[in-house]
């Protein structure tokens, strides 16, 4: 089951860098880099958070997919069940997004999980959230992709508004 990791730890920084450790077979690695990017932007737009793409050495926000136990006390579950999960802010594997590798993850379509989708949630515990009681909100813990998009296209017309 999914639980909160921390409450109210935030960064000291505004700059964060982030990498990307390995990728899924499900999309292709420019499909992951666009996922995980937008993902950083919708937080990008409504926090004083910059975000830097970083190829190697560790970053604040390392980000991986890997299935069962892979490297910390939160094994996944197989396919479906728990889809990620994401560290509070702080040294260490603070800010660190995992993904389930069991799962299946897509760019855009509806087979499978919006990569997109969960890995902007996962940014929300990155950057210190916890979890809402609204279902509607992006920090809802469940995943609803219909909710979600519209949470998020929400989230990026209330933005700054860019090119
Ligand atoms: C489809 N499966 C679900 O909806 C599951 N929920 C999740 O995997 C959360 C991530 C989603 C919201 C992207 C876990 N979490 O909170 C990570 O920070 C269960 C509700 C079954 C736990
Ligand atoms: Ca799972
Ligand atoms: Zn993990
Ligand atoms: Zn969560």
């Amino acid at each position: 089951q999914y639980s909160t990791f921390g409450e109210g730890l935030k960064w000291k920084t505004n700059e964060l860098t982030y990498r990307i450790e390995n990728y899924t077979p499900d999309m292709t690695a420019a499909e992951v880099d666009d996922s995980i990017e937008k993902a950083l932007q919708v937080w990008a737009r409504v926090t004083p958070l910059r975000f830097t793409r970083i190829y190697s050495g560790t970053a604040d926000i390392m980000i991986s997919f890997g299935a069962g136990s892979h490297g910390d006390f939160y094994p996944f579950d197989g396919p479906d069940g728990t889809l990620a999960h994401a560290f509070a802010p702080s040294a260490g594997i603070g800010g660190d997004a995992h993904f389930d590798e069991d799962e299946n993850f897509t760019f855009r379509s509806t087979n499978g999980y919006v990569l997109f989708l969960v890995a902007a949630h996962e940014f929300g515990h990155s950057l210190g959230l916890s979890h809402s009681s609204d279902p509607g909100a992006l920090m809802y813990p469940m995943y609803n992709s219909q909710e979600l998009l519209e949470k998020l296209l929400q989230l990026s017309s209330t933005g700054v508004c860019n090119t």
